[in-house]
């Protein structure tokens, strides 16, 4: 069969997609791409904890029980996303004026009340989502103004503590090549797992635009980690570009998936590469990036792009 999930199997290298649950509900085409396509599934906003817990201790797992279901019975792994962030937190949380040991309570409850409810089903966690800022210092949150620096270690160790063989990644943007942000996160890992903290994974969503031209020193960095004994993986990719498409913008996107999987496939521990939406009928960029778009492998009628040829030569060829 013609799919990337055929292409990537035997490569070491699993082939994820975020997946949209209202489209996965509604939409048999995309249902069945899903399936197809890809052996690992991250669910895009259902396990945030606006979601998973609306009100103060009243959980609803109802979407992401689909998507662990749907996982399962497809034989795909899951990525579950995210634990600790600074965005998609519920408004009591975030509206309330929590002292920092509540807050700390309310983060270690949260934590084991999710890891603990898909103890067993969930593969790899993102646990603390982009802690840091472009520059290399530590983004300003509500996590970091209450707890201190120390919100993320005490986040791996529950985490690990409440699923100790799920796997555990940080995961961020724009850290894909050697940088500011990228050397943080290099300095952080190293000290955290010399204190036996149990940071096991380095996520980089690769979030691309075509318009910026992409990062050079990408397998150069992922090897970096891979020396320090961490998995990989690229958690988030898609490259957009300014509208409209033309045939140059589109050839430039396949560069850009093809080098971060490239960079995959050529590190020693890299695990999985995840695009963010297969599919431009449902992609996050129009919405946030006013007059671009057109970002995934296929386009809006699940029709390959040359980005999904791209994608699907780079597995066979390794
Ligand atoms: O921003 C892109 C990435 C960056 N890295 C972390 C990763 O988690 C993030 O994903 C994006 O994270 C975004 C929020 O930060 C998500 O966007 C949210 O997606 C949610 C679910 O569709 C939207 O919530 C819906 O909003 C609708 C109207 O506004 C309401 O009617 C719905 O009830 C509500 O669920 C939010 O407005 C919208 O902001 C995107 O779908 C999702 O792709």
């Amino acid at each position: 069969d013609g799919s990337l999930r055929a292409a990537a199997r035997g490569t070491g290298v699993r082939i994820g997609t975020a997946v949209d649950m209202s489209a996965l509900a509604a939409d048999a085409p995309y249902k069945q791409a899903v399936a197809r396509e890809f052996d690992t599934v991250t669910p895009e906003n259902v396990m945030k904890w606006e979601v998973v817990e609306p009100q103060p201790g009243v959980y609803d797992w109802t979407a992401a029980d689909q998507l662990v279901d749907f996982a399962r019975k497809n034989g795909q792994l899951v990525r579950g996303h995210t634990l600790v962030w600074h965005s998609q937190n519920p408004s009591w949380l975030t509206e309330a004026a929590y002292t920092p040991d509540q807050l700390r309570t309310l983060l270690r409850r949260h934590i084991f009340a999710e890891v603990g409810h898909f103890k067993g089903r969930v593969w790899a966690w993102d646990v603390a989502n982009e802690v840091f800022n472009e520059d290399g210092t530590l983004r300003d949150t509500i996590w970091l103004r209450a707890l201190g620096p120390g919100y993320i270690a005490d986040a791996f160790r529950w985490a690990h503590q409440a699923d100790p063989k799920a796997v555990l990644f940080l995961n961020d943007y724009n850290n894909e090549g050697v940088n500011a942000k990228s050397d943080a996160y290099f300095a952080l890992v190293k000290q955290l797992r010399a204190e036996g903290v149990p940071v096991q994974g380095y996520g980089m969503q690769g979030h691309l635009g075509v318009q910026y031209g992409f990062p050079g020193t990408v397998l150069e960095n992922v090897r970096r980690f891979d020396k320090l004994g961490v998995k990989t993986a690229f958690t988030e990719v898609d490259v957009r570009m300014v509208l409209p498409p033309d045939a140059a913008k589109v050839q430039a996107q396949a560069e850009g998936f093809g080098l971060l999987l490239r960079a995959c496939l050529l590190a020693e521990h890299c695990v999985s590469y995840t695009v963010w939406g297969f599919t431009d009928k449902y992609s996050w960029v129009p919405g946030f990036f006013d007059g671009q778009g057109s970002a995934t492998p296929l386009d809006e009628n699940l029709q390959p792009k040359p980005a999904y040829d791209t994608l699907r030569e780079t597995f066979q060829l390794a």
